[in-house]
């Protein structure tokens, strides 16, 4: 956002032209309300039961003890249903860990926003609070119940997606290491075409998202790369080239010569959308348009099939120790990125919390400074495009940077299938052409965006 723009914006806050309102289940019958009336509570009862399932390995592993506190962790979850299912007020964290006092302040912070006094509950709050914190809850449920506090009751999900897309995994791979052989060949035009592809590709992968489905198999079926054509139409904002370009302008020289272009990938969901997203990052560093790559993660388990550091170095290993050439050459490639430091993982604590990312520069100064020496951001996924807009009831044709509120570190992308009623940057008339075709365009997932701003960039 241009410094003017920037003022403009603040000038707006301080005469209190706030942003429109936030989605919210107390909107009967709207997907907010859908969402946690019922999508909500199916993938907490199969927390439930995963943890029944398991009951026998937490046996084994650790005795009596690990019974009972599988027993209790259940007694914790099955309250939290409840309490979700009859809406009652929204309780302060008490496991005492890292992000707890965060999310109490953010607690006491709605309370604040709650007309005439009501209490923040599940269907009078904020959808994007109220399904972030249902998250954090379940992973309060376990760290109250050592040693349940290391298990990922997402795991079994997330390695399904996996096994469930091998062949478009070595159909990826492949077509990876044929770019990486022709690399050197390859005009400006072929390399930014190549490129283009991988970003569509890893916006695709987007569509395999565990969530939406409520943890029913979302694996990638069809090849990657001969779906693209068809897919094109789908795509409702295409600012590709935009992103090129940032790309190659960030390889502009510097003092030592070549600069050191930084790209910062905001993952999403493990499976194949990783995948996608590793050859990507792979693909830029073979090409010479980055030097460094920082993914960002989740630090606890999320939104069912987001990516953990246990699924980031699991899904490399695996992808290593496969029976397929291209498979393992990649995946040594990438362990190999890891271990010379050209790409690094990071987990941040705001990642897994509720905030809106127009409040990151204050409630995560760290994180903002972080990013702001980033030459390119790409947001993955749709839940990260809701915080990039604060999940709010914008006007279609309000412009993406507007939407950002001053969310402005770096140059960003947001690569995202539609999964939630929020889409801002559209041509007039281009949501009613959609809504008259497909009323449920916005959350079918069938839709997506490829949104980018600059700082200073014109509007
Ligand atoms: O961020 P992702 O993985 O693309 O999608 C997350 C998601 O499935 O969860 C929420 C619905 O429960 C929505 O934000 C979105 O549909
Ligand atoms: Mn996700």
């Amino acid at each position: 956002m241009c410094v003017i723009s920037f003022f403009l914006f603040a000038k707006m806050e301080a005469e209190g032209i706030s942003a429109p309102l936030s989605l919210s289940a107390e909107f009967e019958g709207s997907f907010a309300y859908l969402t946690v009336r019922d999508r909500l509570p199916t993938i907490l009862t199969k927390v439930i039961d995963t943890l029944h399932r398991n009951k026998d390995n937490f046996f084994k592993e650790y005795g009596k003890e690990g019974v009972q506190a599988e027993k209790t962790a259940i007694s914790f979850l099955s309250r939290l249903r409840n309490e979700l299912q009859t809406d009652k007020p929204v309780l302060s964290l008490t496991d005492n860990a890292e992000d707890s006092e965060a999310w109490n302040e953010y607690m006491r912070r709605q309370q604040d926003l709650m007309e005439d006094g009501r209490p923040v509950s599940w269907f009078k709050s904020p959808w994007l609070y109220m399904e972030c914190y249902m998250y954090r809850r379940i992973q309060e449920a376990l760290y109250m119940n050592p040693p349940m506090d290391k298990f990922d009751v997402f795991k079994e999900g997330k390695t399904q997606s996996y096994f469930e897309s091998q062949q478009a995994i070595k159909t990826l791979c492949t077509y990876l290491q044929e770019l990486i052989t022709n690399m050197e060949n390859m005009t400006e035009i072929q390399l930014r075409d190549s490129f283009l592809k991988l970003l569509q590709i890893s916006l695709w992968g987007n569509k395999c998202d565990l969530s939406i489905s409520a943890g029913q198999d979302n694996s990638q079926k069809s090849s990657p790369i001969d779906s693209l054509p068809d897919l094109q139409r789908f795509i409702l904002v295409d600012d590709s080239s935009m992103v090129w370009s940032t790309l190659v302008a960030a390889q502009g020289a510097g003092s030592s010569g070549k600069k050191h272009a930084r790209v910062d990938i905001i993952l999403d969901n493990a499976g194949f959308e990783l995948i996608t997203d590793l050859v990507l990052a792979d693909f830029l560093v073979s090409a010479g348009l980055a030097k460094q790559i920082r993914f960002h993660g989740k630090s606890i388990p999320w939104f069912v099939s987001d990516v953990t550091k246990q699924d980031f170095e699991w899904t490399i290993m695996q992808t290593m120790a496969a029976n397929h050439k291209w498979m393992s050459a990649s995946g040594v490639q990438w362990k190999h990125f890891m271990k010379e430091g050209t790409w690094s993982y990071h987990d941040h604590i705001f990642w897994t919390l509720p905030h809106e990312f127009c409040d990151m520069a204050v409630d995560a100064a760290d994180l903002y400074s972080t990013l702001q020496g980033s030459d390119l951001i790409l947001f993955k996924g749709d839940l990260n495009y809701r915080k990039l807009t604060g999940d709010r009831k914008w006007e279609h044709t309000v412009p993406f940077d507007q939407a950002l509120r001053g969310f402005q570190p770096a140059p960003l992308c947001s690569l995202r299938t539609l999964k939630a009623d929020v889409q801002v940057g559209l041509q007039p008339g281009q949501a009613e052409k959609l809504s008259s075709q497909e009323p449920d365009w916005m959350t079918n997932g069938r839709y997506a965006v490829v949104q980018f701003s600059s700082p200073c960039r014109e509007q």
